[in-house]
């Protein structure tokens, strides 16, 4: 009966699926890569079926906004699937969890506790120093002119901000919670883009169980938890904060004691939720944009040249300077338009009826938002494949999810509330990097040069990591 109910309606064009898995074949390895090659044979508004899951593509600005401005309402909850209930701790959080009042009231004390504005210049200090601990450590590995690793030295970065700001504790570079934290970072994003049969085919739930999925997935939960515990309870023997010391953590964990409005489960998600979101995305954004810049030695002169001469002899950058770096911020624009490190959002779910281009979007579809699809859009931006910062000089075009050409953030209501966040410790670390250093690919490495080959995660990095030979800037030797 359901088959015939979905057939009166006109549904978007796609490809034809198979028998039972739909089109599950065709996403690959790369969804992001594979959906857009399919769009340019069938529209911006794309059917698919995904095993026994209706799904809409959507890969243009327009329809991006059709679905997350003008039909937001109806297009802004999650599917429930089953390695997210874990790692959300029971949908509990803001990143998985459906639309609703719940998810509403976290995302709220996410923003007035820890990302708005005010508290995110707040973390300034935290931010410089933490920044200077890494151009430190590049300082001290010049001298037996072994390349750096990038990559770990900004997912070190990353890590070592948010521990600071969210958990109150400095991270010990390599240390043992930094290792863990790692680890337990990495399984949960394989699980968060992690494939179950059963969320696609539920009666076959059982080969999940099979092939020893089910078992890992549970390990990988057990880990969290514990993790969580451990910090919240060292959290809680540091006593009552003062006032003005008050971090988002505190002041849930208070609330969830005083008015029992929030239980330990919305505590656990909420913190998951920043340590996992915060690190691997804005790592992302550092590595691919000094990877770009390598490849690019006339932008990079032109961002060096920027940041020496607004600078000086100061010897380091500081916040301050930030706002006079125009191509800088327009570096990371760039990066942000050919790598966005959510390629495709996070996954959404339909709750209302939607027509988009004379098509309809019907209830719990599963809606997909191709953001690097719609950034490479040969209609709204030329060369759309060349590394071009100047694209972004005088150009009012920002990813505050009111230029829908350009949404590395998403938009509409669940619209990633770590922009400020991301962006002001993205530049910091990248103008320093560039201010001190000189930057070139290590000798040895070939004629390829640097390997641009995209990893697999929910938040894409490099393959392998960015090694780079770094010589310090002659003003400094
Ligand atoms: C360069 C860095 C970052 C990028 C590219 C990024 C990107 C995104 C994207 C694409 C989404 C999904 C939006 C949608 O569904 O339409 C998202 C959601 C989210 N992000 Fe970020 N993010 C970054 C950094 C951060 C940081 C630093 C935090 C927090 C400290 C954060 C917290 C969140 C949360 C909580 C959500 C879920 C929002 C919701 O579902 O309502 N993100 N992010």
């Amino acid at each position: 009966k359901k088959k015939s109910q979905i057939k009166k309606h006109r549904l978007p064009p796609g490809p034809r699926g198979l028998p039972l898995i739909g089109n599950l074949h065709q996403l690959g390895k790369h969804p992001h890569r594979a959906l857009a090659k399919l769009s340019k044979l069938h529209g911006p508004v794309m059917y698919l079926q995904l095993g026994r899951v209706p799904a809409v593509v959507v890969s243009s600005a327009e329809a991006a906004e059709a679905v997350l401005k003008t039909h937001d309402r109806d297009s802004c909850s999650r599917p429930a699937l089953i390695a997210w209930k874990q790692i959300s701790c029971n949908f509990s959080d803001v990143v998985f969890s459906p639309y609703g009042a719940s998810w509403r009231e976290l995302k709220k004390i996410l923003m007035v506790k820890l990302l708005c504005t005010r508290k995110v210049e707040g973390f300034r200090r935290v931010r410089e120093e933490e920044v200077e601990r890494m151009t430190s450590s590049i300082f001290s590995r010049i001298a037996p002119l072994e390349p750096v690793n990038l990559s770990e030295l900004v997912q070190s970065l990353s890590n070592s901000i948010i521990c600071r700001i969210v958990l109150c504790r400095k991270l010990e570079v390599g240390g043992s919670l930094e290792n863990r934290f790692n680890r337990i970072l990495q399984e949960a994003e394989a699980f968060a883009i992690g494939f179950f049969i059963a969320d696609y085919i539920p009666w076959a739930g059982w080969v999940d169980k099979l092939t020893g999925k089910q078992a890992a997935l549970e390990k990988t939960h057990a880990e969290m938890e514990a993790f969580c515990q451990e910090i919240l309870g060292a959290h809680a023997d540091r006593g009552k904060p003062r006032d003005d010391e008050e971090g988002i953590i505190d002041f849930m964990l208070r609330r969830q004691k005083d008015k029992s409005d929030l239980t330990m489960d919305n505590v656990k998600g909420v913190l998951l939720n920043i340590l996992f979101a915060a690190t691997d995305t804005s790592a992302a954004t550092l590595e691919y944009a000094m990877a770009e810049l390598v490849r690019n030695p006339r932008t990079m002169s032109k961002a060096q040249e920027e940041v020496r001469s607004v600078v000086g002899e100061k010897g380091k950058v500081e916040e301050t300077d930030i706002p006079q770096l125009i191509y800088l911020k327009s570096v990371v624009k760039e990066t942000l338009r050919l790598h966005p490190p959510a390629p495709i959002l996070v996954p959404r779910e339909t709750t209302g009826q939607i027509t988009i281009n004379d098509c309809e979007i019907l209830p719990k579809m599963r809606l997909i938002v191709n953001a690097w699809a719609i950034g490479r859009d040969p209609h709204f931006w030329e060369r759309p494949d060349e590394f071009l910062p100047e694209r972004f000089v005088d150009n009012p075009v920002d990813f505050k999810g009111q230029d829908f050409q350009f949404i590395p953030f998403g938009a509409g209501r669940r619209i990633c509330p770590g922009t400020s966040f991301a962006v002001m410790a993205v530049e910091l670390a990248l103008a320093n990097l560039l201010y001190a250093f000189n930057w070139d690919v290590p000798a040895g490495m070939g004629e390829e040069g640097i390997d641009m080959a995209e990893g697999v995660g929910l938040a894409v990095r490099l393959k392998t990591a960015l090694r780079l030979k770094a010589s310090l800037y002659t003003q400094f030797k």
